[in-house]
């Protein structure tokens, strides 16, 4: 389980490690992992040339400390200070070890310094090189020691501007790219898109969640012994989602496996049917029932001969493509006293689900109709708008995206990491609900089912697409290759 905490929390667990370890040993770690990043990123230190981008706080220390472990490796280290005041021991360290630190108005002879103080304040040759778009003398590497969970966004025009000066250049953030909100992935103006992330202890919300997520590259997590309690979010690894899997018992039968009922599609959105059915129909569960329009039920059984009608079921799915017939549906599933997912056109009418065990899937655009906010405002802030979701109808919702998040009132927030953006494609949420409904319908939990679910569809998209386009009913169809990898 990859997991993140608050700021808060890390900053309780560092001080009681603090207290027992000597003074400094805890940025040496620190230091000593982010070198080591750094070096696996240039292929060793000879040659190399790096560019560390300091703040005054011990964001900034940490990127002074490896700078000196990469200047005694033999690469050339340039440190930009950001503040009149910054890391007194890495400063020296990094002096000691043949580095070379410029204030952030002493423009340096190579035209790599500059020389703004708050306000944009460049040499002509500086400007001469935005205009022409020419980066100061090339980096290999720029190290961002700007912030990290001390930062209060939004960055300051001075820290803005030197990072319009190194655009372009592989990036490594140290411990958080600077100018995002840490503990909730959001963005507030000018901040670092980081290739790498080398972060401390533990993984910060801001590294799963987006808008964030999408800028913080990838995330390295060095060790540095803290003790720490729940977090805030977690992200599923195969393990995880291994040991969550059900698989049948040597005296199964159909149905002591889980019944999944779909009640989905209309004459209008046949297809939403035949994929939500597709979803469900993956082979978790021991049957599925599918319940509609008798000319759809046909296209169902033609396409899925296994799939049966109306019946006793575990659990329903209700919504996708169901367009007016959405309500009722819901109403009639709702008299069983079952778990269920509830999809798209059913999600206008998620209030009757308020406080029964139930997984709503809504995409931002949905989330924002069901709490009356703008779509743009759900895709900026999606975490504190489906924890806000999960307790407004206490119950589990699934905000499905690039990470999707799946948020229910006590428990951590789960991201899903897998995916590709071919995933982005019409019916994939129906295949999504399908394959949640089977998950409840064999015992799994909603919040379980929903990020079991969620990983497994983003696995199996990631398979079908091997790195090119992709529909819908191929995640349904490599879904049986994705559970087989891991129950193996
Ligand atoms: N916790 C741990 O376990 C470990 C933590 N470690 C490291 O310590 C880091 C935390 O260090 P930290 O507390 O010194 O804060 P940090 O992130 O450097 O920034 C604060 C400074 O930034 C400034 N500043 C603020 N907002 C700004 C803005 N918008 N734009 C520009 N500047 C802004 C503000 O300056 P001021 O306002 O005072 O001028 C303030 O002084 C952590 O991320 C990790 O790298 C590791 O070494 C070991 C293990
Ligand atoms: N950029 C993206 N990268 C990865 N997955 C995405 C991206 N955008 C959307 N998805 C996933 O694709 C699916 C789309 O579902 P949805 O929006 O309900 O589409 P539809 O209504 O057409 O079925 C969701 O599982 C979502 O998480
Ligand atoms: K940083």
């Amino acid at each position: 389980m990859i997991r993140a905490h608050t700021v808060e929390q890390v900053r309780a667990a560092e001080e009681t490690l603090l207290a027992e370890l000597p003074e400094g040993a805890l940025m040496q770690r620190a230091a000593h992992g982010l070198a080591h990043a750094v070096l696996d990123l240039l292929g060793g230190g000879y040659g190399g040339r790096v560019l560390l981008l300091v703040g005054s706080g011990d964001n900034g220390g940490d990127a002074l400390y490896a700078g000196a472990v990469l200047a005694r490796r033999g690469a050339y280290v340039e440190a930009w200070l950001l503040a009149e005041k910054v890391h007194p021991g890495g400063a020296d360290a990094l002096k000691r070890a043949g580095g070379t630190l410029r204030r952030l108005d002493t423009p340096s002879p190579s035209g790599s310094g500059y020389s703004t103080s708050g306000s944009a304040r460049w040499s002509s040759r500086e400007r001469a090189q935005r205009a022409t778009g020419s980066r100061p003398r090339s980096f290999d590497v720029v190290v961002d020691g700007i912030v990290g969970i001390g930062g209060r966004p939004p960055l300051r025009a001075d820290a803005a501007a030197a990072l319009e000066q190194v655009a372009g250049i592989p990036m490594v953030a140290v411990d958080t790219p600077s100018g995002v909100d840490v503990d909730s992935g959001e963005l507030a103006g000018p901040h670092v898109s980081a290739d790498v992330t080398v972060t401390f202890g533990t993984h910060k919300v801001a590294h799963l969640v987006d808008p964030a997520a999408l800028h913080s590259g990838v995330v390295h997590l060095v060790d540095i012994g803290l003790d720490l309690p729940a977090p805030a979010l977690e992200a599923l690894q195969p393990d995880d989602v291994a040991a969550l899997l059900p698989s049948p018992d040597p005296h199964a039968h159909k149905y002591t496996r889980g019944v999944v009922g779909v009640r989905a599609g209309s004459s209008t959105y046949p297809g939403a049917a035949l994929l939500s059915v597709a979803g469900a129909d993956c082979g978790l569960a021991g049957m599925v029932r599918y319940v509609g329009d008798p000319a759809v039920q046909e296209l169902v059984r033609a396409a899925h001969p296994e799939v049966v009608g109306d019946g006793r079921v575990q659990a329903w799915v209700v919504g996708s493509g169901a367009d007016d017939g959405a309500k009722d549906s819901l109403r009639t599933a709702l008299t069983d006293d079952l778990p269920l997912v509830v999809d798209a056109d059913a999600l206008a009418f998620a209030d009757l689900v308020t406080g029964l065990p139930a997984v709503l899937t809504p995409h931002a655009g949905e989330l924002a109709g069901m709490l009356g906010v703008d779509r743009a405002d759900v895709e900026a802030r999606p975490l504190h708008h489906v924890r806000e979701a999960a307790e407004l109808y206490r119950t589990t919702v699934l905000l499905k995206g690039r990470h999707s998040l799946v948020a229910e009132p006590g428990r951590p927030v789960r991201v899903t990491t897998t995916g590709t953006p071919w995933l982005a494609t019409a019916g994939a949420g129906d295949v999504l609900g399908g394959v949640i409904g089977a998950l409840l319908a064999t015992g799994l939990t909603p919040y379980d089912a929903a990020s079991v679910g969620s990983w497994l569809h983003g696995a199996a998209a990631t398979y079908a697409s091997q790195g090119g386009p992709i529909v819908a009913g191929d995640v349904a169809r490599a879904l049986p290759v994705v559970v087989a990898s891991l129950t193996r």
